[in-house]
Formats: C-alpha cells, sequence, structure tokens
C-alpha cells in the first residue's frame, strides 16, 4: 500500500485531482477548508458546489482538519486559489513531505509566484508544479489529458510522474517550474483579453492576435524571471493557452467574454463562489514585470478595465495604438 497523497483544496481542480489519483493501493485525502463542507462530501460523495456529476471514489476520504489530511502523507498537493495559497501554507505544520503546486496564478501585492511563497513559508519541502491545459470535468471523468510536472529536484517530478501518472493522466516532466509557473498564471490573463475580443465584436482575427502576443509577452515575463524559452511551447504554455483563451468553459475566458458584450465586473463577481484567477493576477504579473523592466501590454489592458481605470475600447484603443515593432 502507497503512503497516502494530501490534496488541500476541495474546489473543482482538487476534487478532480482526487478522482483521478484514487487508486486501490494508495488513499488519498481530501482536505476542505470548511467543515460543512468537508462533512457533506464525505457523506455524499459529491461536490455539487465546484463540480456537479463528479463522484468522489471510495479510497478518498474527505476531511477539514489539516494535520488528519496531512500526516503520513507522501506529498501534498497545493490546490487552493493562488490568493490563498499562503494562508493555507502558513497553517502548515513543519514538515518533509513535497509540495506539489497546482494553482495558476500570482499572488496579489507582492508579485511573488506560488514557488516564492512557499519558499518562504514551507522552507523545508521539495517543491514541484503542476499545470497545463486541464478543464477539471474532464479529468474528472477520464477524458485523456495531459499535464506537466515540473520541479528542480529531477528524481522528485520523476517520483511524481511515477505516483500521478495513468493513461488518462499523462504528466511530462520539466525542470523549469519558473517558466510552467509563469505560464500557467499568465494564460488567465490573456484568456480574459481573448473573452473581452469576442465579447465586443472585435473579431476571431483579433483573438488569435491577443493570444499570440500574449504568449509574448508571457514568454518575456518568464525568462526574465528565469524560465526556459521551450516551455512556452509546452503544456503548460501553448497548451493551456489554446485551451482557456479560446473557450467559454473556461472562466477567465467566459469572464471576458460577458464583460465585453456588457456586463459590469460587479454583476459578475457578485455572489460568485468560483475563482477566476486571471481577475487577481493581471495587476500582479504587471507589479512583477516592472521591476524587471519587462512591458505586458495585455496584462495591462486586461488590469486597467478589471481595476476600473480604462474602458475596454479605451484600453483595445490602447493596445491598437502601439508602435508597430520587428515579431518576437
Ligand atoms: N477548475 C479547473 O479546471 C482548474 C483549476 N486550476 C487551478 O486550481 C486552483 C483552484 O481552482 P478551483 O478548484 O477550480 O477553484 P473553485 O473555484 O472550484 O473553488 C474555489 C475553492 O476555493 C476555496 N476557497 C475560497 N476561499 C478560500 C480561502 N480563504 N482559503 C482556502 N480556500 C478557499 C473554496 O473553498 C473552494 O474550494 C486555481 O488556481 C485554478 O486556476 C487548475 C487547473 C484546472
Ligand atoms: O486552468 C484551467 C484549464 O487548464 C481552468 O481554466 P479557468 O480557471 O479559466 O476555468
Amino acid at each position: 500500500m502507497s503512503a497516502p497523497i494530501a490534496i488541500l483544496g476541495a474546489g473543482a481542480w482538487g476534487t478532480a485531482l482526487a478522482i483521478a489519483l484514487a487508486r486501490d493501493d494508495g488513499p488519498v485525502r481530501l482536505w476542505a477548508r470548511r467543515a460543512d463542507h468537508a462533512g457533506w462530501l464525505q457523506q455524499s460523495r459529491h461536490n455539487d458546489a465546484y463540480l456537479p456529476g463528479a463522484r468522489l471514489p471510495d479510497s478518498v476520504t474527505v476531511t477539514n482538519d489539516l494535520d488528519q489530511a496531512t500526516n503520513d502523507a507522501s506529498v501534498l498537493l497545493v490546490v487552493t486559489p493562488a490568493q490563498h495559497v499562503a494562508g493555507l501554507l502558513q497553517q502548515l505544520k513543519r514538515g518533509d513531505a513535497p509540495l506539489l503546486l497546482c494553482a495558476k496564478g500570482i499572488e496579489r501585492g507582492s508579485g511573488r509566484l506560488l514557488t516564492e511563497v512557499a519558499r518562504e513559508l514551507a522552507p523545508s519541502r521539495a517543491l514541484a508544479v503542476l499545470s497545463g491545459p486541464t478543464f477539471a470535468d474532464e479529468v474528472a471523468a477520464g477524458k485523456p489529458t495531459a499535464v506537466t510536472i515540473a520541479s528542480d529536484d529531477d528524481p522528485l517530478a520523476a517520483s511524481l510522474v511515477a505516483r500521478i501518472g495513468s493513461p488518462s493522466f499523462r504528466p511530462y516532466r520539466s525542470p523549469d517550474p519558473i517558466g510552467v509557473e509563469v505560464a500557467g498564471a499568465c494564460k488567465n490573463v490573456i484568456a480574459i483579453a481573448c473573452g473581452l475580443a469576442i465579447g465586443a465584436g472585435l473579431g476571431e482575427n483579433a483573438r488569435a492576435a491577443l493570444l499570440t502576443r500574449g504568449l509574448a509577452e508571457t514568454t518575456r515575463l518568464g525568462l526574465a524571471l528565469g524560465g526556459r524559452p521551450e516551455t512556452f511551447a509546452g503544456l503548460a504554455g501553448l497548451g493551456d493557452l489554446a485551451l482557456t483563451a479560446t473557450s467559454p468553459r473556461s472562466r477567465n475566458y467566459a469572464l471576458g467574454l460577458a464583460l465585453g458584450e456588457g456586463a459590469t465586473l460587479d454583476e459578475l463577481m457578485r455572489g460568485r463562489s468560483s475563482v477566476v484567477e486571471g481577475a487577481a493576477t493581471a495587476g500582479a504579473a504587471l507589479l512583477r514585470a516592472n521591476r524587471h523592466s519587462v512591458e505586458l501590454p495585455i496584462a495591462q489592458a486586461v488590469a486597467d478595465i478589471i481595476e476600473g481605470r480604462a474602458t475596454i475600447r479605451d484600453a483595445m484603443r490602447g493596445l491598437l495604438a502601439r508602435p508597430f515593432k520587428a515579431e518576437g
């Protein structure tokens, strides 16, 4: 029997990962923040609030007790929204089980990548990052999916691939956690921009241009932070962008689409429980990029719209008025 895997966060993605990783030979523990939610999940085996239609296998135990979830676990998957990762890590006891960071975002206010947050708050633990084109409902349904697992520690990445991989959930190893993180965080911002373009009637040419130039600016930021160029053409880069920035099933793209069609951010966020990571990451990515003198025009436009500094029309006009330059 393998050691338990702990999945910290019982939203759509944590639930889908629990289902994908459940095996007869190794228990999975799923930690939910709220006791009532944990109790309901454990009893009903369904997560109607975040992933309707999926069923938790019997080898998954749900708890809201963090110590119980993490005790003796071989690895802790961190699957809360990015802005809550620091809060979660602060509650973790010291330990040496590695962290596999599965959230996609950059910390608002500090501009920190999640590996940087984890290095500061959980210094005793080895780190890896999981990212890629992964709609949670498809993973939960066992549809074929490929992801990147990246770590500076190659034996750790290899052991995670061996434990997590299956014919329908195929992890590829990468030595570039920084590139993978930057790609996964920024694709949400670019997806908002692509939704905005379609919602505002600018057309599919405009969306393709935003997607491509969005990947170029993401790559610039990633390289400035120490990432590798090939990562941005991989699953966590182009792969996830192709999925998220073209599908109304993406929450980020759908937010942009609705804003472009005239809804207000207030209307779209009011009473909402599911996360739209790109809304917070747009400003956080800019903050980080400014420190490295990297220009992110598309993220700037998205942040200006989301943070109320520009109308969609003015922000898009600003992008179109930029000087012509060499591609790259
Ligand atoms: N849903 C998806 O298809 C995928 C999501 N992700 C990433 O996984 C992360 C989690 O997303 P989802 O599971 O989709 O979220 P979700 O929108 O389904 O659920 C939100 C989750 O956040 C939790 N939460 C709210 N406030 C919190 C707090 N203060 N502290 C801790 N947790 C809190 C809620 O309890 C809930 O579990 C995000 O970074 C997302 O980008 C990555 C790949 C796929
Ligand atoms: O990260 C995702 C797919 O890879 C999910 O995207 P959304 O958060 O935009 O729904």
